[in-house]
């Protein structure tokens, strides 16, 4: 787990060797605390070299471990040993320095990075802080604000920027390991008292004080709930404030406590979701290391409205040629010059060239005969989308695959417009399609596993998160979102308020309630699915009321909202009022209250007290009893798949795992408990009652996250 050799005669070269990341287990603990022994007391030895097999230094502190008994030295104490060695020690950084790797190269007495290393103190993003002395070190080498910006954002620096910042010595673009080693050997026989960063005096600034509260003021207001990004503050002004024992035992208790946290558990889970979820598969069998992605060198798309734009910018930012295609004239010109913007701005942000010649723009929909893979982001409307299908199969040459971006349309219809079915799949992307993270890659029953894999694939190369998932209406993300969405209505129906609502979500930690957040994604998006649903009119002549759709509950809060012309923040009036028409700031709004008072007395309800308990119980358990529904159905493959959804699409909050992890640790019985509650008292709400899934969960004890698919998989009747 580390090697040891002796090289050019006097350096000692220590090897980590745990793939694929260098991660620090135990047995690597173990293996470096033996070879640095073994290069102490070799005479000949003048100074030692520690780097990492397969050209990455290591990437932390293995996160497997965490939650197990923890075995071998601690981490904190090997540091220890490299820092009080008294020969010089070199850290060769090439690929990644993580977490514990840093925190290690951090022991050492000099660093050099290859120019193409990532540096960084993630630890924040897994709920944890740099415990291995990280929070200690790091502001007695770079200084206080320096140091609160890395530790708590997890941010990765690149060698340039690590050198700027004075964390590494120096850089090269050459073998590293050849230029660590000449650099030890330029070392050897010179002091080492003054290379000691634990010995080092904290740099503290005139400002102390006011630096630290508004820091943790910020900390607080980006954290939303989340308690790592607090006690990173925390642990550095211990460094700034204590002696450097002292700092390391501060630095220790803050982490016990949140190694302890439901909030560390939730971060790791999400860590290794977000992994498993590109390990995809399907009921079919299909699977993402039985299917070879198809080449693809020309991507097309079609049509350029918002989400056409974005995916273009999101295309040529990988490199692809891309020919993108809108039939009206002025539409396309605006396109043009959108797009090249949101290239030129992203190009500018990541100090790169703008690919704008990348694009090649036409209103002809022949132009993409030559594409590889084209993608249809046309209005989201059926009838247009088959037509376009149409001529996608008669346009493209053979063997080109077929995507379409919708948001919650039947896959398996337009794939009925085309010869080749199996060509056909749903690249559900999220706006800005630029900016937003989620892809959901939708297969149907006829999809073949080329095209998912090609989907999946070509999701990664523009950077996003991707997960397969079945058809059926609203996929995974939406579908789950129509009932949270509904759920809130009947509370404004029942006597909350909007306000009300989203305060309770926003404490729980989502960046926006859900009125708050349908104001900016604009109330007639919803109002326009509903009425291809034929749920926004009421059918007058069966003399059912406007509550009742479809022989279920129903608001048409939302409804009335549009009639009225009050869209959200476009139009400057929707759930809120804003001070103009595109204006951001929400206020409270007198008239949507009268609104809501009249419209309970005319369909003769009485407003009574709720609470913010309510609000998550209803909102979110309507959800997660539908996720239920999705894994019992196949058409999610696991939890994992669902939480990583939410997280990178949804903006559920990222400490708290998802919503099927949530599930799991409020605990199964109780969430079934309260659903069958609210059933009671909501009878006409026939999606709060329980999924079979989660009776049979709980009748099973309740196994954690990690074991629901042994239970989805097993047919009922075995219970
Ligand atoms: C009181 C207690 C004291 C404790 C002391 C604490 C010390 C310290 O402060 C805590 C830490 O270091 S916390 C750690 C801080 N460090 C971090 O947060 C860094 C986390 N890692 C990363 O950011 C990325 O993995 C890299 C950028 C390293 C590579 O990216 P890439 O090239 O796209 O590759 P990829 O697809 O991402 O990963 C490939 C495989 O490696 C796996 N794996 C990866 N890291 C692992 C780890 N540390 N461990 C285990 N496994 C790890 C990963 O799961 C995957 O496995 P699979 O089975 O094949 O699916």
């Amino acid at each position: 787990m580390a090697q040891y050799s002796r090289v050019s005669g006097t350096v000692g070269l220590i090897t980590l060797q745990n793939p694929p990341v260098n991660a620090l287990c135990a047995a690597v603990r173990q293996g470096i605390v033996e070879m640095l022994k073994k290069a102490l007391s070799d005479s000949k030895v003048k100074s030692v070299v520690i780097c990492g097999q397969n050209g990455i230094f290591c990437g932390g502190a293995d996160i497997k471990e965490f939650g197990m008994n923890m075995s071998g030295p601690p981490l904190v104490q090997v540091i220890h040993a490299i820092e009080d060695a008294n020969k010089p020690m070199v850290a060769a950084i090439e690929g990644v320095a993580l977490g514990g790797g840093l925190e290690l190269a951090l022991g050492c007495h000099y660093r050099i990075a290859h120019s193409k290393a990532r540096l960084g103190l993630p630890e924040v993003i897994l709920g944890l802080l740099p415990a291995a002395g990280g929070t200690q070190r790091l502001p007695r080498l770079i200084g206080v604000p320096a140091a609160l910006d890395l530790i708590t954002t997890g941010r990765h620096v690149i060698a340039a920027e690590a050198l700027q910042l004075g964390i590494v010595d120096q850089v090269t673009d050459h073998k590293t390991v050849d230029a660590a080693v000449k650099l030890a050997q330029s070392v050897a026989g010179k002091p080492l008292d003054a290379r000691r960063i634990s010995t080092y005096p904290c740099a503290r600034p005139s400002d102390l004080d006011a630096l630290f509260e508004g820091e943790m003021q910020k900390v607080r207001q980006r954290a939303r709930g989340a308690i790592a990004p607090v006690a990173c503050v925390q642990a550095v002004q211990a460094a700034a404030t204590l002696p450097y024992t002292q700092g390391i035992e501060r630095e220790k208790e803050l982490m016990v406590t949140l190694f302890t946290s439901g909030q560390a558990r939730a971060l790791q889970y999400l860590f290794f979701s977000q992994r498993a979820v590109s390990k995809w598969s399907t009921p079919s069998g299909a699977r993402w290391d039985t299917s070879k992605p198809g080449p693809i060198h020309k991507v097309a798309v079609i049509g350029l409205g918002t989400m056409g734009r974005g995916i273009t910018v999101a295309l040529a930012q990988t490199g692809l040629s891309v020919v993108a295609v809108e039939t009206q004239e002025k539409q396309l010109m605006g396109a043009k010059k959108a797009v090249s913007n949101m290239l030129e701005q992203g190009a500018k942000r990541r100090g790169v060239a703008p690919t704008l010649d990348k694009i090649s723009y036409s209103p002809n929909i022949q132009a993409i005969a030559d594409a590889d893979l084209v993608i249809e982001a046309v209005f989201e409307d059926m009838a247009l989308k088959k037509q376009v299908f149409q001529q996608l199969a008669a346009v493209c040459k053979p063997g080109t695959f077929l995507c379409t971006n919708t948001s919650s349309l039947d896959v398996d219809q337009l794939a009925s417009q085309t010869r080749s079915p199996e060509l056909v799949v749903g690249m559900h992307f999220f706006a800005p399609a630029h900016v937003m993270k989620l892809l959901e890659v939708v297969y149907g029953p006829r999809t073949s596993p080329q095209a998912v894999a090609t989907a999946m694939e070509l999701g990664k190369k523009m950077g996003k998160v991707s997960v397969a998932v079945g058809n059926c209406q609203g996929f995974v993300g939406n579908r789950m979102l129509k009932l949270y969405l509904e759920q809130a209505f009947f509370l404004l129906e029942e006597g909350a308020t909007p306000e009300l609502v989203d305060r309770a979500l926003e404490e729980f930690g989502f960046a926006m309630g859900v009125f708050r957040m349908s104001d900016l994604s604009g109330l007639d998006v919803g109002w326009k699915v509903r009425k291809g649903l034929m749920l926004g009119e009421t059918d007058v002549s069966s003399g059912q009321s406007a509550r009742i759709r479809q022989g279920c509950r129903y608001s048409p809060l939302g409804d009335l909202l549009c009639e009225q012309g009050r869209f959200g923040q476009k139009t400057g009036q929707g759930w809120y009022q804003y001070d103009k028409p595109g204006g951001r700031v929400a206020s409270s709004d007198p008239w949507l209250h009268s609104f809501l008072e009249s419209y309970r007395a005319k369909h003769g309800l009485v407003a009574r007290h709720i609470d913010h308990q309510e609000v998550l119980e209803r909102c979110l358990y309507a959800m997660i009893n539908e996720g239920f529904r999705i894994l019992e159905e196949g058409i999610a493959a696991g939890p994992e798949d669902i939480d990583v959804i939410y997280v990178f699409g949804y903006s559920w909050p990222r400490h708290r795992g998802g919503p099927m992890f949530y599930a799991d640790m409020v605990g199964l019985a109780k969430v079934l408990e309260r659903l069958e509650h609210y059933q009671q008292a909501h009878p006409d709400v026939p999606y709060l009652q329980p999924c079979s899934l989660l009776r049979r969960l709980v009748a099973s004890g309740s196994p954690p996250i990690q074991r629901w698919r042994e239970v989805i998989k097993k047919p009922h009747s075995q219970l």
